[in-house]
């Protein structure tokens, strides 16, 4: 096992902002660490590198103590911060080395990520010169600069455009490719559900939901049937005691296994409703925290 979380508990005071938490992650994979505003995601995270101090409870990479100075981690922060007087080159080069990266090295891969990012025309501006969104971009490459194998990404869309977005989203498809370990906390369904082949959905400092995204989905109980018919749909639905939305043609229903969507299919064609198109779609993640964090 690569990252073990064992019990691990957090309280501010009367607050337990993290409250007796297990997670496990294999080597080499993606967690998606999802959670309303102050579900305890970042105080996990904090408790990880060393950051805040658990009240109880251990993290342990590989077997042994996760401590960050004896790892390869790159973490990207929720609150951003760089020096805004500072020209971006240098102040890349100094996280590099502050990651013992040789001056070479660190200016090779600074060059090439910020090509990758299209952002070689500030390599010689200060930081206060940039936009919030291309602030953002250096520090996703402070982040992977020494090339890390644990990467700790809190909200690292946040910020940027749908284009940057999308290049990120590209740099992370990668780093998923070459088998990083990689913990991703943020709102972006979508993207979770993009990347993460794990899931731990936090509320209130307790884990609701935990596991491969694919079980998550499965044990669910219920997939998505989507129907375009121009005919008299809703009493077929009604008819079957199905629960169903109607938009313009679409109708969508929640059914619990196949066998219910054909029940209803079967039903409409036996009552000569014509149907123009339909689908049986997984349960979407956003839906499943919608309803267990909500
Ligand atoms: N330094 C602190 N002092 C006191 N309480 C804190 C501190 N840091 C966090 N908390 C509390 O701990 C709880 C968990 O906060 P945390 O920042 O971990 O949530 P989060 O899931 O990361 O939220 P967000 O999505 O808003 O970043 C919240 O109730 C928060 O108010």
């Amino acid at each position: 096992m690569g990252l073990e979380i064992r019990n691990l508990t957090k309280c501010y005071g009367d607050n337990v902002a993290v409250n007796n938490i297990s997670v496990q992650l294999p080597k080499g994979q993606v967690l998606g660490l999802l959670g309303r505003n102050g579900a305890g995601k970042t105080t996990t995270i904090k408790m990880m590198l060393g950051l805040v101090r658990p009240d109880s409870g251990e993290i342990l990479w590989e077997g042994r103590p996760f401590l960050r100075e004896e790892l390869s981690i790159g973490y990207l922060p929720e609150e951003r911060g760089l020096y805004p007087k500072t020209k971006i080159a240098e102040q890349l080069r100094y996280f590099g080395q502050l990651e013992g990266m040789g001056r070479k090295l660190a200016n090779e891969r600074i060059d090439y990520w910020l090509e990758k990012f299209e952002i070689t025309e500030y390599k010689n501006k200060l930081a206060s010169e940039l936009s919030k969104g291309n602030q953002q971009k250096i520090q996703i490459i402070a982040t992977l600069l020494h090339d890390p194998d644990i990467i700790i990404l809190d909200e690292p869309f946040s910020g940027l455009d749908p284009v940057n977005a999308t290049s990120l989203g590209n740099v992370i498809e990668e780093l998923v490719e070459q088998k990083k370990t990689i913990i991703l906390s943020s709102h972006r369904m979508e993207s979770i559900e993009m990347f993460c082949e794990n899931v731990c959905m936090m509320k209130k400092g307790d884990i609701v939901v935990s596991g491969k995204l694919q079980t998550v989905k499965d044990e669910y109980g219920y997939k998505n049937l989507r129907i375009t018919s121009a005919g008299q749909l809703e009493q077929v639905f009604r008819k079957l005691n199905t629960p169903f939305e109607k938009n313009g043609l679409v109708y969508n229903a929640k059914v619990h296994n196949e066998k219910e969507g054909m029940d209803i299919l079967k039903a409409a064609e036996a009552d000569g409703v014509p149907l123009q198109n339909f689908s049986l779609l997984e349960p979407t993640l956003h839906q499943i925290f919608v309803e267990r964090v909500g």
